[in-house]
């Protein structure tokens, strides 16, 4: 029988659910509010929580990647009145075993929490997985320890492995540590063909950029040619298949693939068999796919962009990648390894940091994540040259103006909640309220004053900034009496 609790801010549902269970042999605690929820989980080795959505102290599907981050990795069934696409998705995505809707049957409620419990029981009794060698990989973040128990899967087993992920968010480390830690890279032989033709290949793990193909010539490079098999092709050449034998073969930017290539790719992922352009004969590659994508490869489908039967074949495992955004924790850490990389590869000595720069760094969204990151520090320690310590005066000029913007508007939108809260709860402080038009006034000046302070009062980058023209901007800036730099007043006289 099992552990399970019950998280849930409804008397009525905990006391049932408790009943039912207690009496089905389980052992069974509720949970009213979403901290004290987290707090006996976190004291509790539980087998199954269940969930509920809307607490009086914030969504309860926020708790769930710190539930799955327990060492017991407990089963997380989200119990909700207010059932959504996009909740469903998003619980899912978090390793939820269920999403389901109140109004949904005592009897669908018992099977999924029976075969949760029986999920965990088989789960207890296995051998657990060898633990994987991280490389290079930093995260310790609850959204990274998902990604990193399906590694483990992968390097164990040959199925076909599809990484999603926005850009830079470390699909090719993932694909490399895949290739690492499997039997594969043990068993390894140097590529058969200089490694300079592909300098991203690495004894037997083989890149193929697909966005980088030229639609003519893919066939060829995929799978290589026999000499005069067309013009230009004074030399038989063995294709990126062919060096892959024995070894994984990455598709980065599988989207990219033409239509065309992925018809015949499908079979040679099928039988392991290609045939070179202008061969008669069939050779063999025992090759191992892991493909790569920041696209929605289904919507591609449904666009008619992509196979379907190669889609499916492609996913037998899939690793999703979460952007940085949604793994702060992890910034401070990513920051440290690449910064005394970057020293170390600069023969520079290492830096120290100060904590304004490392909140800012932790305050920023990187939409081009961890790559966006890497970049950053380089730009940084070029500037600071010989400086000790990383302030945030060496951040990228358009980094900085988004972090303070970024502060800004929170900073409004928190008086604008407050204010919207003053309204519903004082109607006596009527007489106090504003236009609408005076309002939008303030809010103008104060963004107007906030951008050129970002800035360092530069017009140009004001204008780029803020998508305003130069001559708008003036013209506000006029109306609000805010100055620019005096460098840029005489740049406009003398202009
Ligand atoms: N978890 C991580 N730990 C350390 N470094 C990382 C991590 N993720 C990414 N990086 C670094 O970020 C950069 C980009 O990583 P990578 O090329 O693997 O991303 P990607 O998702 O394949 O990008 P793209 O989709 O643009 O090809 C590399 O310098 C890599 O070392």
């Amino acid at each position: 029988m099992g552990n399970v609790l019950v998280i849930d801010d409804d008397a009525a549902v905990c006391d049932a659910l408790s009943e039912l269970l207690t009496h089905m042999g389980h052992a069974v605690d509720t949970a009213m509010r979403r901290d004290s929820g987290m707090e006996k989980a976190s004291s509790n080795a539980y087998d199954v929580i269940l969930l509920d959505v809307k607490m009086p102290d914030g969504n309860g599907l926020d708790l769930l990647p710190k539930l799955k981050s327990q060492a017991n990795d407990p089963e997380v069934i989200i119990v909700t009145g207010y059932g959504t696409a996009s909740g469903a998705e998003f619980a899912l995505k978090n390793g939820a075993w269920d999403y389901l809707e109140k109004k949904a049957s005592v009897e669908d409620l018992l099977l999924s929490i029976n075969r949760a419990l029986q999920y965990q029981k088989e789960k207890q009794g296995s051998q657990p997985l060898a633990p994987v060698k991280r490389e290079r990989i930093i995260g310790s973040s609850p959204k990274m320890r998902p990604c990193f128990d399906l590694l483990a899967q992968a390097a164990v087993s040959e199925v076909n492995v599809l990484i999603t992920g926005e850009t830079g968010t470390g699909k090719e480390l993932f694909a490399r540590a895949i290739h690492s830690n499997s039997p594969r890279a043990a068993h390894g032989t140097e590529s058969v063909v200089p490694l300079k033709r592909n300098p991203r290949a690495e004894k037997n793990f083989v890149v193929v950029d697909c966005a980088a193909l030229p639609e003519t010539l893919v066939e060829s490079v995929l799978f290589g040619h026999e000499k005069g098999a067309f013009t230009g092709a004074d030399q038989t050449q063995q294709g990126l298949v062919a060096q892959a034998d024995g070894g994984t073969l990455f598709l980065d930017e599988v989207g990219e693939l033409p239509l065309a290539v992925q018809k015949n790719f499908l079979r040679v992922l099928q039988e392991k068999r290609y045939r070179p352009v202008g061969s008669k004969r069939e050779r063999e590659s025992n090759f191992r796919l892991v493909a790569a994508t920041h696209r929605n490869l289904e919507q591609l489908q449904q666009d008619g962009k992509f196979r379907q039967d190669l889609l499916y074949r492609l996913r037998a495992l899939t690793i999703d990648l979460p952007p940085l955004r949604e793994r702060r924790e992890d910034i401070k850490e990513l920051v440290r390894h690449h910064t005394a990389r970057l020293c170390r590869s600069y023969k520079m000595d290492s830096k120290g940091f100060d904590p304004d720069l490392l909140e800012a760094l932790m305050a920023y969204e990187w939409p081009g994540n961890v790559r966006e990151l890497v970049n950053t520090i380089d730009g940084m320690l070029a500037v600071a040259g010989q400086d000790a310590t990383l302030f945030p005066k060496h951040l990228p000029l358009h980094i900085r103006v988004k972090i303070v913007c970024n502060a800004f508007k929170e900073k409004a939108q928190t008086k604008e909640s407050s204010d919207d809260h003053e309204d519903s709860t004082s109607s006596s402080d009527a007489d106090s309220l504003i236009s609408f038009k005076e309002y939008r006034l303030n809010a103008e000046k104060r963004y107007l004053e906030n951008l050129m302070d970002g800035t360092g009062r530069n017009i140009a980058q004001a204008c780029k900034i803020s998508g305003i023209s130069r001559s708008r901007l003036y013209e506000l800036l006029t109306k609000h009496q805010i100055g620019e730099s005096e460098e840029e007043d005489e740049n406009q006289q003398t202009g």
